[in-house]
């Protein structure tokens, strides 16, 4: 890879005998990984090979995914950079916390953060790009997850709905993409000396809007992928000296993490709190991670109203018709929301959701068709077989089929629909006729796998 040459003065300046092996790592190979996803019953991967973990993460994994498989297919497992699963695990939210992720897309971080949440509290995963909102969305389906909103808005309007509402916020900027140079060459091209400081001036609206969603006493999490001190440690040394209710927490350093650089932005100390990850230290693209608090006040907040379910009646018994006999568990009906021809489980807690751009406001049930009830995909990827009444065990060659939009046969099962499994995992509904298993698996994400 031809790096620029301006890039290699900048960095041979700032990282001075550390250059060298600086440049020879960003001419290695990128690293890859991949995140367990434990909600799905803490199974373990059967087409992913788990024996080199990262140190760092508990769900992490160095090993490239393979996208044709049951464990991709069914959410258990996440493609992920391993540098980056480090912003997850920095934020660590509970169950019952009230998470937002700003910058969103294509649903890395969102991912990880619901791992920590158990389907508790309220995730809204937002982004900008329509999309890229709407592949956010994919991705939060497959991993099943329950307690998570997907919106489309800028920044800047998305808070005039959530003032101070959110206990983490995880602003993963869009940033100059240095670290991605290993992985895609292109990102060199788009590379300029000019580049970061309009990324870094970008960042600090983005981190205005973050700030004002953000309680008293919450923490705001702000990661890139870039080396560039203005995106990382100038754009920390900027919000501590524009708001004197912030102050950095410090981050656990793992062998091979090292500290943010003071020198590089306004030789403020509080800046070694930060974190940075580097490719020639450690095994990983590279990543610039701070933590940081806002500090708890007195002032009263007030809480949004809570967004009501709006299901008709006969809407709501077209439902009843299927779920009664699918699940086994109760979706509560103080919880459904039709949006368009669809239901949705919204999470619990959620706030009016009216003049907000919602790609998906909960776990899509499935879509009212005339006079009956189909269900959908991420209803079956949001629960576990035990949730299911007579959920039905499928061979692999059977998944072939179904992946790939073919009808298949299977004895002694009654009519009607049936969550299929296969390896312990939910993967998708089937509607058994005599016998014969209607395919319902989305045309757009059929594939053919080599049987
Ligand atoms: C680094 S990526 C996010 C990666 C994601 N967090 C993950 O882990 O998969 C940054 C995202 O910010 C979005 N973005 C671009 N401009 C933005 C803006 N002005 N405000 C908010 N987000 C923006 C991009 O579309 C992109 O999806």
């Amino acid at each position: 890879m031809q790096l620029p040459e301006a890039f290699v003065q900048k960095y041979t300046k700032l990282l001075k005998d550390e250059a060298p092996a600086f440049f020879q790592a960003l001419n290695g190979e990128p690293t890859r990984g991949f995140r367990v996803n434990p909600l799905k019953n803490k199974i373990q991967p059967t087409d992913h090979d788990t024996t080199d973990p990262v140190p760092y993460c508990q769900f992490g994994y160095y090993g490239a995914v393979s996208g044709k498989t049951i464990d991709h297919q069914s959410g258990l497992i996440y493609s992920q950079e391993p540098s980056a699963m480090y912003v997850g695990e920095v934020a660590h939210p509970k169950p019952g916390d009230r998470v937002l992720d700003l910058c969103a897309a294509p649903g890395g971080k969102t991912t990880h953060l619901a791992s920590y949440m158990d389907q508790a509290g309220l995730l809204v995963s937002n982004e900008i790009n329509r999309k890229r909102a709407g592949i956010l969305a994919e991705n939060v389906e497959r991993f099943g997850l329950q307690n998570t909103i997907v919106t489309n808005e800028s920044p800047n309007s998305l808070e005039k709905h959530f003032p101070e509402f959110f206990d983490v916020v995880v602003v993963d900027a869009p940033c100059s993409g240095e670290g991605m140079f290993r992985k895609d060459h292109e990102a060199v091209q788009y590379w300029t000396l000019e580049y970061p400081l309009s990324c870094a001036s970008r960042q600090r609206k983005i981190l205005k809007s973050a700030l004002s969603m953000l309680r008293p006493g919450g923490r705001l999490i702000y990661s890139t992928c870039t080396f560039a001190p203005e995106e990382d440690e100038q754009n920390m040394a900027w919000l501590l000296q524009e708001y004197s209710d912030l102050k950095l927490l410090p981050i656990k350093k793992y062998p091979g993490m090292t500290d943010g650089r003071p020198e590089w932005a306004d030789g403020n100390s509080e800046l070694t709190k930060t974190l940075r990850i580097f490719p020639h230290q450690m095994r990983g693209e590279g990543h610039f991670i701070a933590q940081l608090q806002k500090q708890v006040t007195d002032s009263e907040i007030k809480e949004p109203k809570p967004q009501k379910s709006n299901v008709t009646r006969p809407q709501r018994q077209d439902w009843h018709k299927v779920a009664d006999q699918l699940l086994s568990i109760k979706i509560d009906d103080s919880r459904l929301l039709a949006f368009g021809d669809h239901l949705y489980a919204m999470p619990a807690g959620l706030p009016d959701l009216t003049k907000l751009q919602v790609t998906r406001p909960g776990v899509n049930l499935g879509v009212f068709k005339k006079n009956r009830f189909e269900p959908a995909l991420p209803l079956a990827l949001a629960f576990q077989p035990k949730d299911f009444q007579n959920p039905v065990s499928i061979t692999e060659t059977q998944w072939a089929d179904y992946v790939h939009g073919d009808t298949f046969t299977i004895s002694e099962i009654a009519n009607g629909w049936h969550v299929l499994t296969c390896h312990k995992l939910t993967i998708g509904f089937g509607k058994v006729v005599n016998g014969v298993v209607k395919n319902f698996y989305p045309k757009k994400l059929r594939f053919s796998v080599n049987k």
